[in-house]
């Protein structure tokens, strides 16, 4: 088939850009290696056979059973792929910040059933099992005769872990474990294809031994039965019906009653009970928590990639979107000429750079601190949980936001299934949600900063991620210039200024006879502030840091864009938090002025090499899977396509007319 014509309007952007988009492709993968690996296994899935989605209908318009069907049809035919794969080339990449996968999207469009088999049933068995489970059961995890999920969250009990009420009773007389689901509540509830897709899950439940509870711990649980995947006596299994997104995840439910498992079936890397039933005890019990610290951390830099997803749609759409007339007889302007759409647009872009720096050195602390942690050495581990807990928090809230404003920038065409904005939003909302939700997280980093600000009224604090407490008693009130570094430190005095802030309020209320708990809740509006800013003063700084560094090492032409965008990310924020800025520092009215003229200078500075930005994403069409975002701008012509499949277009009267409305019409003659 001839190659569709490009959209003159991509063309002529194309011609305008000043850097060179394969050099900050290679960048933004990490490296010209990786760039051609991912493009190989890209290449590889898109041409495999029975993959294709081209010519099928499109997946909402199938019915809920039909779209899982079609999902699991796909996600497997995908593991047979990457098995392929796998046989020449090192696939241990899968568990770190990596763009190779993500191929995936251009197969099972939404959730894929198999997600949390990957994403936390295999790195549970790899990460909590002792060497012996591991040899026993990841194999065969690994090769799907244990497609498995991370069962947890109960009907009852999301957040409050040691609250769930799943027991696991040992019984030394047969040297099996009894799982129970005592009530409604304990039922299992949430987990990503534990309805009728996975044959096995970790199971986090209370240990009991000896009649004595010994808190949350997981068990590897077979649920069905390997050949004829029917649920095994004991189980009681389903699926928990239509979401806002995650429509092809196959979330399920779980019940067990006395249903029992062998003692080895408890994964005993860290916490073990014996033949007799003696146990012994963890070096850490927050070891148990370790698969949601992993997941939280790669959260981050799976945001940056959905927002380049959402990114690429927006700003092609509008380049070749023109509206309106400002000049008299002049041709409509291409929406990215206006500067309220630039102001929409640039700083999602800068977001998704912001959190790919920030989420590769979140997941170069937590090699580091795991790697510790192998050892016996857990002292930094309250600070990774801390920073792992507010960046998963903050970043996926305002990747939502800046995915909706991504969505209403395209219009009403927006709106449609078929700009893949509606699944993108819905993937990403979940995020603010699932593995620990927005607040209960923040709540925890404010834990550790409270307990930080403690130290550091000492003079010293132990870690680096809050040394800047430190500086705030010398000063608590930066002498402002308009300058990157004086910014970082103006969002380092707001957090210090705010964990002070919401200590001091905390002490107020112990002091006037409130229980801890209590005055904890009470002051717990200014504790969830604190927590965002020291967030902001985090991801201001490495962010910042990050994108100079990495401008060192490219051509000159791209650095120079890298720091317009880490500029802008930073004026932003600074504008958009101005009051607490005028709060702890010296900026005046004047300089808010001059940052504002700075901000939409730079948003004149990105906008020639607006499609660049994207085309650099390298998202390819059919992982895009949008009508408004595919590299050569088609929009409308994709439009018309994706309506004409609607089923209701095959007939030009549908039967209903003769049901419903002509005998209305008689009526209303009567
Ligand atoms: C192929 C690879 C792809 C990878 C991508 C994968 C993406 C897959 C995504 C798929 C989509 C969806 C999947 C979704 C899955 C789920 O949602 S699984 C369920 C997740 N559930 C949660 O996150 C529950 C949240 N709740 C908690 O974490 C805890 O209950 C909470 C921390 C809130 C409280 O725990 P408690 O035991 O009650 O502790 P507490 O008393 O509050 O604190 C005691 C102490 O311990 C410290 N602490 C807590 N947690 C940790 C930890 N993880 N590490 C270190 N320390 C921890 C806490 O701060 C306290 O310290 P302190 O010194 O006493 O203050
Ligand atoms: C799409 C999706 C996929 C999921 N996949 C899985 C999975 O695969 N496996 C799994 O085990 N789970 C899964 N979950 C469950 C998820 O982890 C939980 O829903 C999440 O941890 C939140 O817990 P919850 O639902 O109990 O919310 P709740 O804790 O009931 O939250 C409700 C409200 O109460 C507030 N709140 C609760 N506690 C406190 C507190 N201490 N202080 C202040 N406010 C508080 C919250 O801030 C929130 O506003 C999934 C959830 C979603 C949405």
């Amino acid at each position: 088939m001839a190659e569709k014509k490009v959209c003159e309007d991509l063309v002529k952007e194309r011609k305008k850009c000043t850097f060179n988009v394969e050099e900050l492709t290679r960048l933004i993968d990490g490296g010209e290696d990786k760039t051609m690996e991912r493009r190989e296994v890209e290449d590889m899935v898109i041409n495999a056979g029975g993959l294709s989605t081209k010519d099928e209908v499109p997946e909402e318009y199938l019915s809920h059973k039909e779209r899982y069907e079609n999902a699991i049809r796909k996600a497997s035919r995908l593991f047979e792929v990457f098995r392929e794969y796998a046989k020449t080339h090192d696939t241990t990449d899968a568990f770190s910040p990596t763009n190779k996968y993500r191929v995936s999207f251009g197969v099972v469009k939404d959730i894929s059933p198999f997600m949390l088999h990957m994403g936390m049933f295999v790195p549970t068995l790899m990460n909590q099992s002792d060497p012996d489970q591991v040899a026993e059961w990841l194999p065969k995890a690994l090769s799907m005769q244990y497609i498995g999920t991370y069962a947890q969250t109960e009907l009852g009990h999301g957040t409050f872990l040691r609250g769930l009420e799943t027991t696991a009773t040992y019984d030394p007389s047969t040297e099996e474990f009894v799982l129970n689901s005592p009530t409604l509540t304990s039922y299992k509830w949430w987990p990503g294809g534990l309805a009728h897709t996975a044959n096995h899950c970790v199971v986090v439940a209370q240990l009991y031994t000896k009649g004595v509870c010994h808190g949350v711990h997981p068990f590897l649980v077979q649920i069905r039965d390997l050949e004829t995947h029917m649920p095994l006596e004991g189980i009681k299994v389903g699926e928990i019906g239509p979401k806002l997104g995650f429509q092809t995840a196959n979330n399920g439910f779980l019940g067990f009653n006395h249903y029992r498992i062998p003692r080895r079936s408890m994964l005993m890397k860290n916490a073990q009970v014996l033949k007799d039933g003696t146990y012994i005890k963890s070096k850490n019990d927050k070891l148990t928590y370790g698969t949601m610290v992993f997941v939280r951390v790669l959260i981050v830099t799976d945001l940056a990639y959905e927002l380049s997803r959402a990114g690429t749609i927006a700003v092609r759409y509008s380049a070749v979107r023109h509206q309106s007339q400002p000049k008299p007889n002049e041709p409509e302007p291409q929406i990215l000429d206006y500067v309220t759409q630039q102001h929409k647009l640039f700083i999602g872009v800068a977001t998704s750079h912001a959190f790919r720096v920030t989420g590769n050195w979140l997941w170069n602390s937590y090699s580091k601190v795991i790697k510790d942690v192998s050892k016996g050495n857990m002292d930094q581990l309250p600070e990774l949980h801390a920073l792992a807990c507010c960046l998963k928090a903050v970043c996926s809230r305002d990747a939502a936001a800046r995915v909706e404003e991504f969505r209403l920038a395209c219009g009403g065409h927006g709106y449609m299934a078929s700009s893949n904005l509606p699944i993108i939003n819905g993937i990403v909302t979940a995020t603010i949600t699932y593995e620990g939700e927005f607040t209960v997280l923040m709540l925890q980093t404010a834990r550790f900063l409270v307990k930080a600000w403690k130290e550091a009224t000492t003079g010293k604090v132990k870690t680096p991620t809050v040394s800047y407490l430190v500086e705030f008693f010398k000063n608590d009130r930066v002498i402002w210039e308009n300058t990157p570094s004086t910014m970082i430190k103006g969002f380092q005095a707001i957090a210090a200024g705010k964990i002070r802030t919401a200590y001091e309020t905390l002490e107020k209320h112990v002091k006037s006879g409130m229980d801890y708990e209590d005055a904890w809740n009470s002051a717990s509006v200014q504790l969830v502030n604190a927590s965002e800013a020291h967030c902001r003063a985090i991801l201001t700084e490495i962010s910042w840091k990050e994108m100079v560094r990495l401008s060192t090492t490219v051509s000159p032409s791209l650095a120079q864009v890298l720091l317009q965008l880490a500029e802008l990310y930073l004026i932003y924020w600074t504008l958009e938090k101005r009051g607490d800025h005028l709060m702890y520092s010296t900026i005046t009215r004047d300089d808010i002025q001059k940052l504002q003229t700075r901000y939409e200078e730079l948003l004149a500075l990105i906008r020639p090499n607006a499609i660049g930005l994207v085309d650099a994403f390298d998202v390819r069409d059919e992982i895009l899977n949008s009508t408004l975002g595919a590299y050569d701008g088609r929009v409308y012509e994709r439009l018309m396509e994706e309506a004409l499949k609607s089923p209701l277009n095959a007939e030009p009267v549908n039967q209903s007319f003769h049901k419903y409305l002509k005998p209305l019409m008689l009526k209303a003659k009567l």
